[in-house]
C-alpha cells in the first residue's frame, strides 16, 4: 500500500536518508529521492505531485515549486535560505522552514580554527612541512592574536559565538549587523566602513540576499588594512570573487581562509587555491555528528508536523500561513 504522503529530497550532504525516513514514518510520508547532482529539469520531474520537498543544496527554483502543486512545505535543511525562492513559495501559501540552530558551534569553532591556521600560519608550515621543507624563517611575521581586532560582518547566532570564542584570545571585536543590536554583549557595533578599516580579521556571518550579495567588493577591499585577513564561513556569493583575487594577487589584503564559494565546488585549478595566504574547506563548517542528528531529525519533524496540520517550528516565511 502506497503511503499518505510523498517527501522529495533533492539532496543531502550525508550518506543515507535513514533519519528523515524514520522520522517521516511516523505520518505515513515515504521518501523520494532526487539523483545525485540533479538538474533543475529533473527536479521538476521529481517534483511531480510531491506533498513536500527537503532540500541541502540544490535550488528550489519557481519552476520546482510549480511542479509540485500539492506542496505543504518546503524544508531547508541547513540555515541559509538562499537556494529557495522563499518569494514565489509565499506567493503560493507554502510554508518554508529551516533550521537556525544546530551548528553554531561548529561554524564558530571552523571560522576561529581557519583564522589560527592563517594568523599562527599553522596551514602554511604544514604544506612546508609536507614538501620536507623544516624552515621557520619562511614564514610571514606573525602579531600576537590578543593585539588583534577582530570584525564581525552579521551578528546573529553565529557571529555572537565568535565572538565569544575570539574574547578568550584577547582580541577586540567590532561587528555590523543591520539592525545594530550588541544583544547585550557590550560589542562594539560600527558602521560597514568602520570595520573594514578598524579591522585586523573580518569574518562573515550573514546571509546572502539580494542585499549582501558581493558585499565585499574591490572598493571593500581597498578600505581594509593591507595587513588584514577575511574569512568566510557564510556564502561565497557575498564576496566578489574576482574582487577577492586581485585583493589577494596586489596584497591590499593579506590573506583568505574560505569555506564557501560561488559557484560550489569552485574551479580548484585556479591559481588561488595554490596562494600561501590562501586557505579552503569544502563547505565543511557546519559539519558533525551531534549537528547533522540535530539537524536531519528536525528539518523531518517539521515537515511532518506541516503535514499532519500541526503547528511547527521555524518557519521563516510565517505570511504564507496569513
Ligand atoms: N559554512 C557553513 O557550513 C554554514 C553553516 C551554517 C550557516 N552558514 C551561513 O551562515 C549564515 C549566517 O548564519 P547565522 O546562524 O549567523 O544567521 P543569523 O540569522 O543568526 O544571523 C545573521 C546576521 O546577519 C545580519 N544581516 C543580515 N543582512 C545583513 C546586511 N545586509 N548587512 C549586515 N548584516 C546583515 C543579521 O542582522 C544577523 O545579525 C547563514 O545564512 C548561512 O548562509 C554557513
Ligand atoms: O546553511 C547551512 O546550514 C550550511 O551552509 C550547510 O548547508
Amino acid at each position: 500500500m502506497s503511503a499518505k504522503y510523498r517527501v522529495l529530497i533533492t539532496d543531502r550532504a550525508w550518506p543515507d536518508c535513514e533519519v528523515e525516513k524514520q522520522e517521516l514514518a511516523r505520518v505515513d510520508a515515504e521518501v523520494i529521492e532526487a539523483p545525485p547532482g540533479a538538474d533543475e529539469q529533473t527536479l521538476i520531474e521529481c517534483a511531480t505531485g510531491v506533498d513536500a520537498i527537503a532540500t541541502c543544496w540544490a535550488q528550489v527554483t519557481q519552476s520546482v515549486i510549480e511542479a509540485a502543486p500539492d506542496c505543504k512545505t518546503i524544508a531547508r535543511l541547513g540555515i541559509g535560505l538562499d537556494n529557495i525562492d522563499v518569494k514565489y513559495a509565499t506567493s503560493k501559501k507554502i510554508p518554508v522552514t529551516n533550521v537556525p540552530d544546530y551548528c553554531i558551534p561548529e561554524v564558530a569553532d571552523h571560522a576561529i580554527a581557519l583564522m589560527l591556521a592563517s594568523l599562527r600560519n599553522v596551514a602554511f608550515f604544514h604544506h612546508q612541512t609536507k614538501q620536507g621543507i623544516y624552515d621557520l624563517s619562511a614564514a610571514p611575521m606573525p602579531r600576537r592574536v590578543g593585539t588583534l581586532t577582530l570584525g564581525l560582518f552579521g551578528f546573529g547566532l553565529t557571529g555572537q559565538a565568535v565572538a565569544e570564542r575570539a574574547r578568550a584570545f584577547g582580541m577586540q571585536v567590532i561587528a555590523t549587523n543591520s539592525s545594530g543590536n550588541d544583544y547585550g554583549t557590550g560589542t562594539s557595533m560600527v558602521s560597514f566602513d568602520e570595520l573594514l578599516e578598524q579591522s585586523d580579521v573580518i569574518s562573515i556571518h550573514a546571509p546572502l540576499t539580494e542585499a549582501t550579495q558581493h558585499q565585499f567588493d574591490a572598493a571593500a577591499f581597498e578600505k581594509m588594512k593591507p595587513t588584514s585577513l577575511i574569512i568566510n564561513t557564510s556564502r561565497g556569493g557575498l564576496i566578489d570573487f574576482d574582487a577577492l583575487k586581485s585583493a589577494i594577487q596586489n596584497q591590499s589584503i593579506a590573506g583568505a581562509a574560505l569555506d564557501v564559494f560561488d559557484p560550489e565546488p569552485p574551479d580548484l585549478s585556479d591559481p588561488f587555491f595554490q596562494h600561501e595566504r590562501v586557505i579552503a574547506t569544502p563547505h565543511a563548517a557546519f559539519i558533525s555528528s551531534e549537528s547533522l542528528d540535530e539537524l536531519r531529525a528536525q528539518a523531518a519533524r517539521q515537515v511532518a508536523d506541516v503535514l499532519v496540520g500541526k503547528d511547527t517550528m521555524n518557519i521563516v516565511n510565517p505570511e504564507a500561513l496569513a
